[in-house]
């Protein structure tokens, strides 16, 4: 998967021939830049050998004006070529990200699961940015170094041919350096998005996880990390840099060689006769403009290459599969009671290791089904599968009489509301944090869901009230209050199945008693999943599950499965003596 190379042939026809016009554009303007280069030399000529020779002053003046005029129209070019290239190019960066940012958040669960976060910004800022050089001035520059280069060998075998193909020579063996390098660089370049993408998400879980690093005085540990990843980054760059290097100092060496001939040939030529003042001076300054595009191409060709690595990585990330492309997911849910049965469901994260096993309950709409038993039996993979966020392997789960794998996951997804245990809150206000499921809710149902979830009994303290900011540039909240944010938040979104992962951490016991109150709120006419660490929820839920090693080990209410004396009665007790 890693090395399936974007082609150039591909990127042309993705990237440039829907922008065909601006390029050509750009070409054009190319082209009557170079055409003007040309007239600076050629110009030279006639003043040295005409004009100065016959002390033609028209011919001085005629000849000063079309330099002017030139050099006017060069400038005016590449003004024009990186404003239009330079802009559009940008443009496209920014489409590209948006695209990108797109696919990676249509992707499903599992897919996070296995990536970091920071890896991830990195492709959608980083990556993309190569592009600037496919359609930007880049492969403009290149195709016009091109044309220049062709032009300006013509011109210099009309001068003199030996005096040219003497040059010919180092630039040959240049060319062939160069196309070399080339095959070393890319490679280079490509790993150097994926360390750099490593570094990054690695920084980026170094600074969330400040608090655990500290409190393990793990510091060092992270340092050296760092360290070593920065390291492998050095030598990346180190690898290209010479690469580089190498590249341009053989160019160096190799133009001098060529330059150093022309003016011993060139000389002894005009010694001969052979040549004249003029003639000669036009050689130089046509060398240097055929030259001039062949070292530029060494620096281009990184650039291109450098962009087509990025668009490899890129071109991998838009190929994962998103949750969308399941084709067979057909059924559009107009409404739900939120009716959810799971039948002989088993589930494995990774092939042959199966963490559930034969999982068939029903939950009626509107009931409450907590979800027990001891860390890692698989509470949380159930919930999961309710959500949509992981899907069976065996076995089925249906929602109104719907198979959800066949359900189409926006539709029952605006039906579906999380509450996390340490639940996200942006940056940003409480109200903004309560609207995020639905930005355009009413004032009213913003108040009701902030009553519901006794967000106001804190609130109502700060001077701005629901304005309030929180997080790095706000105030800092406590854990209750940040529940009762996400709680109020669920109210908002008034889903019709709600997974709830209630906090394990202790609360004080009115910040409890004001969540209890809410969750009951929340969970009111709702098919809710709970993973309960809370007595009083368990209680009151319809249907307990006690989950033992990803299957069901016991099945009722807390009264029924309280007078059975089984695996709930020994956790009960033992909390209850707790
Ligand atoms: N993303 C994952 N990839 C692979 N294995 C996983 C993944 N998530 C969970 N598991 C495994 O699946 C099993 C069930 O995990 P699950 O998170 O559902 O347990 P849980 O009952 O919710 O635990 P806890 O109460 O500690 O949160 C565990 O053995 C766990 O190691």
């Amino acid at each position: 998967m890693a090395d399936k190379k974007v082609s150039i042939l591909k990127a042309f026809k993705t990237i440039i021939w829907p922008r065909r016009n601006l390029v050509f554009i750009g070409l054009l303007l190319i082209v009557i830049s170079k055409a003007a280069s040309f007239v600076t030399p050629i110009a030279t000529k006639y003043v040295i050998d005409d004009a100065f020779a016959n002390k033609d002053v028209d011919l001085l003046k005629y000849l000063v004006g079309a330099i002017m005029i030139a050099i006017t129209i060069q400038a005016a070019t590449s003004f024009l070529l990186t404003y239009i290239l330079s802009v559009q190019a940008q443009f496209l960066i920014s489409e590209l990200r948006a695209q990108v940012q797109k696919q990676v958040l249509s992707l499903p669960i599992r897919f996070f699961d296995n990536t970091k976060s920071g890896a991830l910004v990195s492709r959608i800022m980083s990556d993309v940015e190569g592009v600037r050089n496919l359609i930007g001035t880049g492969l403009v520059q290149l195709v016009g170094g091109t044309v220049t280069a062709i032009v300006a060998l013509i011109l210099l075998l009309r001068i003199s041919v030996t005096m040219t193909l003497f040059t010919l020579l180092p630039l040959a063996i240049f060319g062939f350096i160069a196309l070399r390098a080339f095959k070393i660089i890319r490679p280079i370049f490509r790993n150097r998005g994926k360390i750099n993408a490593e570094v990054t998400g690695r920084l980026t879980e170094t600074l969330g996880g400040v608090r655990v690093i500290k409190g393990f005085n793990a510091e060092a540990q992270e340092n050296k990390i760092f360290e070593v990843a920065v390291g492998k980054l050095f030598e990346n760059v180190k690898k290209s840099l010479i690469a580089t290097a190498a590249m341009t100092s053989s160019a160096t060496f190799l133009i001098g060689i060529a330059t150093t001939g022309v003016m011993g040939l060139g000389g002894y030529k005009i010694i001969q006769d052979e040549l004249t003042i003029g003639q000669f001076i036009e050689f130089t300054v046509i060398l240097g403009l055929m030259i001039a595009p062949i070292v530029q191409m060494s620096n281009i060709g990184s650039q291109l290459t450098e962009a087509l690595a990025g668009l490899d990585r890129t071109e991998e990330l838009m190929n994962q599969v998103t949750e969308a492309d399941e084709k067979n997911r057909t059924i559009k849910l107009a409404n739900i009671k939120g009716d959810m049965v799971f039948k002989d469901v088993s589930f494995a994260y990774e092939e042959d290791k199966e963490v559930l096993h034969d999982i068939s309950f029903e939950a009626k709409s509107g009931d409450v089904i907590a979800l027990v038993g001891s860390s890692g039996s698989g509470k949380s993979t159930i919930a999961g599968l309710a959500a949509t966020f992981l899907n069976p392997d065996a076995g089925k789960i249906t929602i109104d009489g719907n198979d959800l794998a066949k359900v189409d996951l926006t539709s029952f997804r605006q039906y579906l509301g999380v509450v996390l245990q340490d639940d996200f809150l942006f940056e940003g206000t409480i109200k903004e944090n309560i609207l995020f499921p639905r930005p355009n809710a009413s004032e009213m149902e913003l108040r009701a869901a902030v009553k519901a979830a006794y967000v106001d009994e804190f609130t109502d303290r700060f001077d701005d009230g629901l304005d309030t900011l929180i997080g790095e540039r706000g105030v800092k909240l406590s854990g209750g209050q940040r529940q009762r944010i996400a709680i109020a938040r669920a109210v908002l979104a008034n889903p019709k199945v709600l997974i709830l992962d209630e906090a394990t951490s202790n609360l004080d016991t009115e910040s409890e008693a004001l969540i209890q109150k809410s969750l009951a709120e929340l969970t009111k006419g709702r098919t809710t999943f709970v993973i309960a660490h809370r007595l009083s929820t368990i209680r009151k839920a319809n249907q307990i599950l006690v989950i033992e090693n990803g299957r069901i080990a016991e099945q009722g209410t807390h009264d029924e499965l309280i007078a059975s004396e089984g695996r709930y009665y020994d956790l009960f007790t033992y909390q209850a003596r707790i």
